[in-house]
């Protein structure tokens, strides 16, 4: 119990090494870990990234200035991967996803050489779980080793489910339904949840891809498993029972720690280049009484100009007010769109500060790709969602947020699969029900009071403020170090 509880400069911190995954909302977190252990003094902190990923982080964690930032060198003339490319939003297809994982992986020995020469010793390495590999270099170096993933508790546990109880073949087989909708399987442990198998298949992206990404996904799997701890991006009062059934079912320790955006202050998120015009144009909204629609469709998921120009038309059509952070920033909105919604609608192609947007007092709803990162600002900042899942964990997401939390309403595609067009009547009905119908009075108030929950699971006391200090007691006590060994004992 060194560690525990080490709010004065008196004892010796831990040294914390963290390497996320090079992916805008993989990193984010992380960055949002560092600034809560150095606002609290529970650890030094080494962040790993890389020369083109530098820029990103350096600036993530300005106000957390003693953390020292290693940048390794990205391998060049990796296969499937184009040159230049350090990112996984540059990367266009789940194919060249697998390449990219691949490429990260020969970033093992230059990590292992600067664990080795770390001083002081790192005390605990924690790493994305698409760093799977990660697992061989803490052992080696006699670290242990926290994995996170970046997904919610309950995408872990169906994750999980999934392989367990394998209901993908009996629902290919399955019909639709008079009406069209596909088949559901009743996951059997939480029976009020129904998932298709576009939700179950989702996660490894489109069909010609499932095989190396079952791979990949099997790597990351086994390494959660051996790593000893899992940092989860939530918070008790969002996911108890999906958190309790994991710590019960399953291994290693998870630890619910967030909500992480909540740890980033204005300060370190805004920087110093002053109030933004979308800012000022939302203040001008709160002025006048509007409610604000905020549209973000994440920054992986490269969406096609056709499928874009429907959601403009859509957004046209509902006649709300809305502010969309739109990418990638050279996309055709179809022509005259900006002019004709000048008056309602504001687009902009840049970065944006997507949590203080949400925070904004005129923002009352989000169209979302239901990227978690996305879902928790939005429950954090205490705004109603139109979730539209795409891949990866989204779809769970969605039939989290909607089904269980009852914070959202749902996009359906034409063809009800993934990958199937959202067309303008979809977007503009989905939108008003959110922004104008019963179905959003009803989300707003249900998300209103998960806001206050968050809120208070990350101030002093709260499940999440006393989650990171246990785990650290428990993972940097400095007996870890002589036996780094994860249990094998099934709990
Ligand atoms: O202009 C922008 C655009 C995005 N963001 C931030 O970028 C992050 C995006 O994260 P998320 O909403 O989770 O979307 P993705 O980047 O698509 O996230 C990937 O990673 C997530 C965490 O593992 C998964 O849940 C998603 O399915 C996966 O696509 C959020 O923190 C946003 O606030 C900004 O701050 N400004």
């Amino acid at each position: 119990m060194a560690f525990a509880s080490s709010s004065t400069e008196s004892h010796v911190l831990p040294h914390i090494a963290i390497f996320p995954f090079m992916a805008k909302g993989h990193t984010i977190p992380l960055i949002q870990l560092v600034h809560h252990l150095h606002r609290r003094r529970l650890a030094t902190v080494t962040f790993f990234t890389t020369h083109g990923n530098a820029a990103f982080v350096r600036e993530g964690l300005s106000g957390a200035d003693d953390t020292a930032i290693v940048e390794l060198v990205f391998p060049a003339d990796v296969s499937g991967v184009p040159p230049g490319v350090e990112s996984a939003e540059a990367v266009t297809s789940m194919a060249s996803f697998v390449a990219f994982a691949h490429g990260v992986s020969l970033l093992q020995p230059q990590l292992e050489a600067s664990l080795a020469a770390m001083e002081p010793p790192a005390s605990l390495l924690v790493a994305d779980a698409f760093l799977y590999w990660t697992n061989e270099s803490a052992a080696t170096l006699g670290v242990p080793k926290v994995s996170f993933f970046g997904i919610s508790a309950f995408a872990q546990v169906m994750r999980e489910l999934r392989i367990s109880h394998d209901p993908c073949p009996a629902l290919q087989l399955a019909d639709v339904d008079g009406d069209g909708n596909p088949a559901t399987f009743t996951v059997p442990e939480f029976p009020h949840i129904k998932l298709t198998l576009e939700d179950l298949m989702a996660p490894f992206g489109d069909p010609s891809s499932v095989a190396p990404m079952m791979e990949l996904d099997s790597k990351l799997g086994k390494a959660i498993v051996e790593s000893h701890g899992l940092i989860v991006n939530t918070f008790q009062g969002l996911e108890k029972p999906y958190m309790e059934f994991w710590n019960k079912h399953y291994r290693p320790t998870a630890w619910a720690i967030g909500p992480l955006c909540l740890s980033q202050t204005a300060s370190s998120s805004s920087g110093d280049a002053g109030r933004p015009s979308w800012m000022e144009w939302l203040d001008e909204k709160a002025a006048a009484g509007r409610a604000v629609l905020y549209v973000a469709l994440g920054t992986l998921a490269a969406i096609p100009e056709v499928q874009l120009k429907e959601v403009a038309d859509g957004l046209e059509r509902a006649e709300v007010d809305f502010i969309w952070a739109v990418r990638p920033d050279n996309i055709d909105l179809g022509a005259g769109f900006e002019e004709r919604t000048k008056d309602r609608g504001l687009v902009v192609r840049e970065w944006v500060d997507q949590l203080g947007i949400l925070q904004h007092q005129s923002v009352r709803g989000f169209l979302s790709h239901c990227g978690w990162n996305s879902v928790l600002e939005s429950v954090a900042a205490g705004v109603p969602l139109a979730v539209w899942p795409m891949h990866a964990d989204q779809p769970f997401n969605a039939a989290f947020v909607v089904d269980e939390l009852k914070i959202a309403v749902r996009v359906h595609t034409s063809d009800r699969t993934m990958r199937g067009l959202a067309t303008t009547e979809e977007i503009s009905e989905v939108v008003r029900k959110l922004m104008l119908g019963e179905a959003g009075i009803e989300a707003a108030k249900n998300v209103a009071g998960l806001s206050v929950l968050a809120v208070e699971s990350v101030l002093k006391g709260g499940s999440s403020w006393k989650s990171v200090e246990e785990m650290i007691s428990e993972l940097c006590a400095p007996n870890m170090h002589a036996n780094v060994e994860p249990s094998k004992e099934e709990s």
